[in-house]
């Protein structure tokens, strides 16, 4: 069977900004797969060239082994985008928005107006689908979104930081809604860059930076590559530095403990990756005792996605976006998306 996405060395460049460097990658039908990268990673790039918006430099792109390239109308037919943010016109009321997307697919009129109905139930939206599309929160207009996403039913549907300024109710009733439509055999292509979104919704994920992949795997399979568990201990709330000094020393030496670092940022505790082991807690306890040291508090926890992100560059995730900030125009980019 074909893949329900194929990228191969996708390239995409705004005049000197190189987007997109190089980018493969291979969603299996049914899937959740999650592209995940701070802002500027290429992640709307990509996505942008998948759903046939923008015409890549170089690469190949296939949706159910048709190239979106050659073939972009018969490719838009299989894909639901739902995009970051929606221009939706706030007089018009959220079915009439759904019917103007029916006719847009050429859905035959009897057959929009059932899809429209249907997702209109599916969505929950009965009590907004007839109120203008202004009042609405942020969660109700993400559903329909959705909706108008999936209204030619869609064999992927991608979905651009579908979460993004939603508050955490609306976030699970999104996550649910997703992980339905995948039991029902949708494939699912989404970005964020929210690592617990992607932790707990993707089966396979790749992470981006600076328009290349830096690793791809089950999220479990890119945690335990990073190895180790993570402890966050505190002597005191607020140690001084001698004595989280004298608490390094002490457990740098331990046999499983494999880094210790002192966060001043946060009132000298110490944050340990140990090998992954059962008792580590209990031996680390054991330890601060022996050398007469109190324990305020101690975590232990395994590496996260941030952790997978930091071993491959050197960097949080949050200090990339905030790197990444200060040097785009986004206005400027907008403008010339339009222009596409
Ligand atoms: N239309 C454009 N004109 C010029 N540069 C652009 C344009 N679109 C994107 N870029 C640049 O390309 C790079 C990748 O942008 P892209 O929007 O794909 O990243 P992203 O990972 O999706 O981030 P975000 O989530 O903030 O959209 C960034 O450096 C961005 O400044």
């Amino acid at each position: 069977m074909a893949a329900a996405v194929l990228i191969e060395n996708l390239k995409k460049y705004y005049g000197d900004v190189e987007a997109v460097k190089d980018i493969s990658l291979n969603v299996e039908p049914g899937e959740i797969f999650g592209l995940l990268g701070p802002n500027g990673a290429g992640k709307t790039t990509t996505i942008r060239c998948l759903c046939t918006l923008s015409k890549p430099d170089a690469g190949k792109i296939e949706v159910s082994g048709i190239s979106a390239i050659a073939n972009p109308r018969a490719v838009r037919r299989r894909i639901g985008y739902v995009a970051q943010e929606v221009a939706l016109d706030k007089v018009l009321t959220g079915r009439e928005l759904l019917q103007l997307q029916a006719d847009l697919y050429h859905l035959p009129s009897n057959v929009g107006k059932e899809r429209v109905n249907t997702m209109i139930e599916v969505l929950g939206l009965q009590d907004y689908a007839d109120k203008k599309t202004g009042t609405y929160s942020g969660g109700i207009r993400k559903r329909l979104d959705l909706a108008s996403g999936l209204l030619h039913k869609p064999d992927v549907l991608v979905l651009d930081e579908p979460t993004v300024g939603l508050d955490i109710e609306s976030r699970v009733v999104v996550w649910n809604f997703l992980r339905q439509l995948q039991k029902a055999g949708t494939t699912i292509f989404i970005t964020s860059h929210y690592l617990e979104e992607v932790d707990i919704l993707a089966d396979r994920v790749a992470i981006i930076d600076k328009g290349v992949v830096i690793a791809e795997g089950t999220p479990s399979q890119l945690k335990d590559n990073v190895g180790g568990d993570r402890i966050t201990l505190r002597i005191r709330e607020f140690s001084p530095m001698e004595e989280a000094q004298n608490a390094k020393e002490k457990l740098e030496v331990l046999p499983f403990v494999q880094e210790v670092i002192i966060n001043t940022a946060q009132g000298n505790s110490l944050n340990l990756v140990v090998k992954s082991q059962s008792d580590a807690l209990t031996n680390i306890q054991q330890s601060l005792k022996d050398a007469g040291l109190p324990i305020f508090g101690i975590a232990q926890s395994r590496p996260s996605l941030d952790d997978v992100y930091l071993a491959a560059t050197g960097q949080t995730l949050m200090d990339a976006e905030l790197a990444a900030a200060g040097t785009r125009d986004v206005k400027a980019e907008k403008k010339q998306r339009m222009k596409e």
